[in-house]
């Protein structure tokens, strides 16, 4: 059966620390509309580009300073929104993301740089999520 597409594509994007279920929901929302017939695709960020790699790569080879580290993460979401989420958004699918450019705000943010900036260097480039979904977890 042909797979329904909208007319310009939905951005849904899941933001929380780890654990607290993004993957999780990520899988079932993207599991029901899948089931509803829509044309829906998942994503996540860091991604398995290759900055994304060197980003994995540095958890375990020893932590980058915060501006080598927030150029990465700036440099994985430039090729992410390049090759997937804008063709795929043109495209008129769904696109489902765990993690996304407030995720650089919070923990960028945590390492000295101003969260609101970082959120507007993000905007000029990366499309803002049509939902966003903030999970919270009690201790
Ligand atoms: N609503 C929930 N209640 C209890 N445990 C959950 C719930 N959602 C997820 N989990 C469990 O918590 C852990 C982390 O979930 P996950 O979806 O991987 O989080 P994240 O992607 O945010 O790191 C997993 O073991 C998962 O099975
Ligand atoms: C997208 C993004 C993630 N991160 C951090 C949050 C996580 O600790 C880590 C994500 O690594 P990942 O291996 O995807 O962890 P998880 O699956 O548990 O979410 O990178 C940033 O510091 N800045 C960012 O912009």
């Amino acid at each position: 059966m042909e797979k329904r597409l909208l007319k310009k594509g939905l951005l849904l994007a899941f933001e929380g620390i780890d654990g607290a279920g993004k993957t999780t929901q990520a899988e079932r929302l993207h599991r029901l509309l899948a089931e509803d017939g829509w044309d829906v695709i998942r994503s996540k960020e860091p991604t398995d580009g290759q900055w994304g790699l060197k980003l994995r790569e540095s958890a375990t080879a020893g932590r980058l300073s915060p501006q080598e580290e927030l150029d990465l993460f700036i440099r994985d979401r430039k090729e992410h929104v390049d090759t997937l989420l804008d063709p795929a958004l043109r495209r008129g699918q769904i696109v489902i993301v765990d993690r996304y450019y407030f995720s650089t705000a919070a923990y960028q943010g945590a390492r000295g740089f101003d969260p609101e900036k970082i959120l507007q260097m993000n905007e000029e480039f990366a499309p803002p999520p049509d939902l966003l979904v903030f999970l919270r977890c009690g201790a």
